[in-house]
């Protein structure tokens, strides 16, 4: 039962400790209260550290060596697979390259496993970038904490958590080297309270970098069940999905499968014809029959599924398909460049039984459906 629920404030971000720290000076989270930093030249030796159960660790290590902030990994792992065990799968939504459409696949994804009446959570570790509360629609939204811990915010019952919660103001940036960035995903780990989950989707930033490292390194006590890649067609954005794929299979994580995303512009085929037909004869129908056999016609191929699909980025070399294989990846499959996706997506909205977004909304359920992975993860956890 929850009780006695506060706002959580920025500077409540990490301990006060943390806080005042540069980036290069760790402190234990046991530490004493006036830590000089495991670094430090005073390292166990300040009066700060008398009675702090690191001291000896401290004391006995060359300033600049070992840091003994390592020994304590075993506890705060502890704590997280302690915090994470109401969880039953998490999953890592990663990509090469930035502005791929990750964060959308991840948001619509949690929609759609929300629509099955499934217990999502959704935790955005793009530290520097957070998209979550936009695609969720939840700007403005502030973080609560319970004598539980941090509550996440909740849309349509999906609890979603990100430092973009937690900024004094939306256009607040965050430059903050990798140590600080592991520090609150350490604690977000930590001190967020999810009750029982069937699914964590975590939003990472592009890249193989401190926020994938670290959510590798928390998790590994309780296990991530995998890895899903979002890339564009371009060879550019292929060419880092593979160091993705070297990544998960270094570190140990299933691949899941790859989704190819602004994969070629699809149109409901009538709306081609009737562009064209207006274009070559350079006027709208005026005509009243004209325009109700534009609606039928629209409709029509709305409910028979007929999209006419055009090429927009050079994918001569094969795609995501292809590199799959190569790979030895799964190919999940492609969702288009829809202009309604977007608009969808940056409204903070599912695209799931929207009529104007139904041609990506398609293609993002014969994914899911096809990734079958709720089927598979249930079955394993009954
Ligand atoms: N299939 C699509 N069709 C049209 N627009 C899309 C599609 N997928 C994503 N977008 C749009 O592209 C933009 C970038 O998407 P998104 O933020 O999801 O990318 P990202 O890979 O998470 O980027 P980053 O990692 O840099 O945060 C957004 O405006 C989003 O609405």
């Amino acid at each position: 039962m929850m009780s006695s629920i506060t706002a959580v404030y920025p500077h409540q971000f990490l301990p006060p400790k943390q806080m005042e720290n540069d980036d290069h000076k760790e402190v234990p989270d046991n530490a004493s209260e006036h830590c000089p930093g495991t670094r430090s030249e005073d390292a166990g030796k300040s009066d700060a550290c008398a009675g702090c159960p690191n001291q000896e660790a401290c004391a006995s290590s060359a300033p600049n060596g070992p840091d003994p902030c390592y020994l304590h990994v075993n506890s705060y792992l502890v704590a997280i697979a302690e915090r994470i065990a109401t969880v039953k799968h998490k999953i890592l939504i990663l990509s090469g390259k930035g502005g791929v459409g990750k964060s959308t696949f991840a948001a619509q994804l949690s929609f759609a496993l929300a629509d099955m009446d499934y217990q999502v959570g959704l935790l955005d570790i793009d530290i520097c970038g957070p998209s979550m509360p936009k695609m969720l629609g939840l700007e403005g939204q502030t973080i609560h904490q319970s004598n539980l811990g941090w509550s996440p915010v909740y849309v349509d019952s999906i609890g979603v958590m990100s430092v973009g919660f937690l900024l004094p103001h939306p256009d607040a940036d965050i430059t903050w080297r990798g140590p600080r960035k592991n520090g609150l995903i350490k604690q977000f780990l930590k001190e967020v309270y999810w009750g029982e989950l069937d699914f964590l989707v975590v939003d990472t930033p592009p890249g193989t970098s401190d926020e994938q490292i670290s959510i590798v390194q928390f998790l590994k006590e309780t296990g991530i069940d995998g890895a899903i890649i979002v890339t564009t067609p371009q060879q550019v954005s292929l060419i880092d999905v593979r160091k993705e794929a070297s990544f998960c299979k270094r570190v140990g994580i299933r691949v899941l499968g790859v989704v190819e995303n602004m994969s070629g512009l699809s149109q409901p085929v009538s709306d081609l014809k009737y562009l064209k037909r207006a274009k070559t004869r350079r006027e709208e129908p005026e005509d009243v029959t004209e325009r109700v056999l534009a609606v039928l016609r629209e409709k029509a191929s709305e409910l028979l599924g007929l999209v006419a699909f055009t090429e927009v980025f050079d994918s001569s070399g094969g795609g995501a398909a292809k590199m799959c294989v190569e790979k030895g990846v799964p190919f999940l499959g492609k969702v288009p460049l829809d202009p309604q996706l977007c608009k969808t997506a940056e409204e903070g909205k599912s695209c799931f039984g929207r009529d104007e977004c139904w041609v990506s909304a398609s293609a993002l359920s014969a994914i899911i459906n096809q990734w079958s992975i709720c089927d598979q993860f249930m079955k394993n956890s009954n």
